[in-house]
């Protein structure tokens, strides 16, 4: 395909394509996109195929511009990796809706709840959460060693559980609550779930005349009757919480209206199984890249005490004479935001971006080896942004931690679409807002009550998973918690 195109391409194997490497565990994802990045730099674009499947990395800035931004209305849809069939409730949320699918007017009805004001409204939710957290530590009086992958997918389930479901979970206090379990499942991508999604990505056909299944019934029915119970309550009791369901009930009732007003249905409604499926966002979007980042975060503040110690000068200097931080103060620290987004470039929890073409596309030549590149409708587009935010182009000394990068002085110079932990265009992350405010949260709350150290289980340099596609190592990142109180 690459080469009728015209178009440089990675090496590939029969069947497997060029991501034999990448399949077989032996070049992590993000290895292999970083090796092509480097192995064609003279080129604005290079072809690879991920089993049978052409897809198109694009290197240069420009054209990624031009595509997440300028010409989104023709790469606007995401490949679908699981179709909407084999289980709406999955298929049919806002990550995974294609054009077709009313992905313009879903947008539209959720982006509302996700805005400063609302986070304001939900950040007395993250509160407690975050209390619990601390407190679980807190009241062990002892200096705990943890993996913070594992208690952070637990805070991170338990934000999900109270702000997108109504329920209140603590996690660290009952290890093996039913909702915990049950989100564990629906996010677990690992083992025979990869080759059954790889599966749906080679044949979607032979899958479904099969009836392979990826997400197990029960899970579906625990979010779907979760949801429901709720929905009933609230409303036979009129009972207002500050939360994604209120906020989605005030949605439907507004499109009730509209509704009534103009006598005709919106191609998206926002019935009580969207609902379920929009609920479920937090958990497709919003679970392993929170935790993720946390982690990967309090590794660096752990592996950094001098930099640890300058965010925790901040932290004392801002809050004075209060007894919980509020939304407000977090939004006063500027070095808590160096140190975050230093961490979303060096470790970005979703390395790659996906687009699809919904019509034919021509990227006319620029550079002398150029041939016009016609794309059919259906072309996939990858951009490498774990790549981009490593090359010593664009960062010098890519691989070292530096949140100065960010600070006012040199914040200026990064390039514009070399930076995007939370992608580019209309189809950017909804749940931005909201995951900083849950970092900041639990990073403030975590410094002000310990100093985050390494101790023997902690891997330096850390050694990142081949398998997992956000890099965290397989058995976890290891760090210890010292009370604060303790080396007054
Ligand atoms: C640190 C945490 C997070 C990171 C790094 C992250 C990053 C991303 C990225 C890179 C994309 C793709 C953007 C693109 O293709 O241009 C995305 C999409 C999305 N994210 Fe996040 N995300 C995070 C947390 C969340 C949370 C908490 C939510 C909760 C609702 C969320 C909801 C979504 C949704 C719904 C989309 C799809 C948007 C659409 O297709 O219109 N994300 N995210």
């Amino acid at each position: 395909h690459w080469d009728e195109q015209g178009v440089a391409c990675e090496k590939s194997v029969f069947i497997l394509g060029s991501l034999a490497s990448s399949i077989l565990r032996i070049t992590s994802m993000q290895d292999f996109l970083a090796n092509i990045y480097k192995k064609f730099a003279d080129h604005r674009y290079v072809g690879f195929y991920q089993f049978n499947e052409p897809i198109l990395l694009i290197r240069d800035i420009e054209l990624i511009k031009q595509i997440t931004v300028k010409d989104f209305d023709v790469f606007s849809d995401y490949k679908t990796y699981l179709p909407a069939d084999v289980d709406p409730l999955w298929g049919k949320n806002l990550f995974q809706m294609t054009i077709k699918d009313g992905w313009h007017s879903m947008r539209a009805t959720l982006s509302p709840a996700f805005t400063s004001s609302k986070m304001k409204i939900m950040y007395v939710l993250m509160q407690e959460c975050t209390e619990q957290f601390i407190q679980h530590f807190k009241t062990q009086n002892k200096s705990v060693s943890i993996n913070v992958k594992d208690v952070f997918t637990r805070f991170a389930n338990d934000i999900i559980g109270t702000s997108a479901f109504g329920i209140n979970c603590n996690s660290m206090k009952n290890p093996d609550n039913e909702f915990y379990l049950m989100g564990k499942e629906a996010t677990d991508f690992s083992g025979f779930k990869v080759l059954k999604f790889f599966g749906y990505s080679f044949s979607p056909t032979l899958m479904k005349i099969f009836g392979i299944k990826v997400f197990n019934k029960k899970v579906s029915s625990f979010f779907r009757k979760t949801i429901k119970e709720t929905l009933d309550y609230r409303k036979n009791n009129n009972i207002i919480r500050p939360d994604m369901i209120h906020l989605m009930i005030e949605a439907q009732k507004l499109q009730e209206n509209i509704e009534v007003n103009k006598t005709k249905k919106l191609s998206t409604e926002l019935s009580d199984e969207s609902m379920t499926a929009q609920a479920l966002i937090f958990f497709n979007a919003g679970f392993e890249s929170v935790s993720s980042a946390l982690s990967f975060v309090v590794y660096e503040l752990g592996v950094h005490p001098d930099i640890q110690k300058k965010l925790y000068q901040e932290i004392r200097e801002t809050i004075i004479n209060e007894e919980k931080v509020t939304y407000e103060t977090l939004s006063m620290m500027k070095y808590l935001e160096c140190v975050i987004s230093e961490s979303l470039r060096l470790h970005s929890p979703l390395p790659v971006l996906e687009r699809k073409s919904i019509k034919p596309y021509t990227i006319y030549p620029v550079m002398s080896h150029e041939i016009p590149l016609h794309l059919k409708e259906g072309s996939l587009i990858c951009i490498p942004v774990g790549a981009l935010q490593h090359d010593e182009n664009y960062f010098p000394n890519p691989k070292k931690f530096d949140p100065e990068r960010f600070n006012n002085d040199n914040k200026h110079k990064i390039v514009p679409f070399t930076y995007m932990p939370f992608g580019a265009g209309p189809r950017n992350c909804i749940g931005s807002r909201f995951a900083l405010l849950e970092i900041k949260l639990m990073l403030v709350e975590l410094l002000q009550n310990f100093e985050i150290v390494p101790n023997e289980k902690t891997q330096i340099p850390l050694k990142l998973s081949k398998s997992n596609f956000n890099g965290i190592p397989d058995d976890g990142i290891w760090l210890a918690l010292q009370p604060r109180i303790l080396n007054n």
